[in-house]
């Protein structure tokens, strides 16, 4: 059985106490995953903001699509526009749920993008809207992926394809099956090293990471951090369970 260890915030929880473990389960919310050395595993933050854009007024054809994404996405933070994925979204209304017209839609929208840390875009289906949302993405300084399904008589604009910025502006061509490992090396190689030395300690984000992370190179100090042997936070931790048998 496992032992649950609170979970604490902030750098003046640490005791100095520190003690080695060679396997536990972490639980961040929206995350959790069980580590067990030689086992090698990527965290992530539980309240990284991900801005996702699909087409609306431009067809709604993909919806479905989207709805999967946005549930893949889930796995790798929060996710501030489920509305792209609602079904109950036609664009053939100047309403969009609870946004009143157009105006409404563009401001909530331009400052959820201005929130998020990462911009996700199912670019297929050609859109003004999401064309219009990667620019500013971009001028703000946001990671995007680009996902693109590639088309027979057709290519992809230039100004998305062309905009290519290494691990800062990435545009994928993919099949469905492909997303799982699309997603994982976005988040894990762009993503987070990109937010590593910027922890927000009052709401936990952008929260630290390491892309590949060795439990035999880790310890865990009892207070909600996880760490690497030179004492790099590699990420909160909300409660744990440490694994007798390993121990
Ligand atoms: O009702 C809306 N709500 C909304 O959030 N958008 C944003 C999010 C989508 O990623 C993008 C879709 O643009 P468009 O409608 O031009 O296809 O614009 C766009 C509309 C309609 O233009």
């Amino acid at each position: 059985m496992g032992r649950e260890v609170p979970a604490r915030r902030g750098p003046g929880d640490r005791d100095g106490t520190r003690s080695k473990i060679t396997g536990l389960v972490l639980e961040l919310s929206g995350y959790s995953h069980t580590l067990g050395a030689p086992e090698c595993v990527s965290i992530m933050p539980s309240k990284l903001k991900i801005y996702f854009c699909g087409s609306i007024r431009a067809g709604r054809g993909d919806v479905d699509l989207y709805g999967r994404i946005v549930e893949m996405l889930g796995a790798y933070g929060k996710v501030l526009t489920p509305f792209v994925a609602d079904k109950a979204v036609m664009g053939t209304s100047p309403e969009e749920g609870t946004a009143r017209g157009d105006k409404e839609i563009y401001d909530r929208d331009m400052e959820l993008m201005g929130e998020c840390h990462a911009v996700v875009a199912e670019v297929t289906q050609p859109s003004l809207g999401v064309g219009y949302e990667l620019g500013q993405g971009s001028a703000m300084g946001k990671t995007i992926l680009c996902l693109y399904r590639p088309q027979q008589d057709k290519l992809l604009s230039a100004m998305i394809r062309g905009a290519e910025q290494k691990g800062k502006f990435i545009t994928r061509d993919y099949k469905e099956e492909e997303l799982p490992k699309i997603f994982e090396e976005f988040f894990t190689e762009c993503v987070a090293i990109k937010h590593k030395d910027s922890l927000d300690w009052d709401t936990y984000e952008p929260i630290a990471q390491h892309p590949r992370l060795s439990v035999t190179a880790g310890a865990f100090n009892g207070f909600g951090m996880y760490t690497s042997t030179n004492n790099e936070l590699l990420a909160v931790v909300h409660s744990v369970v440490l694994i007798p048998q390993l121990l």
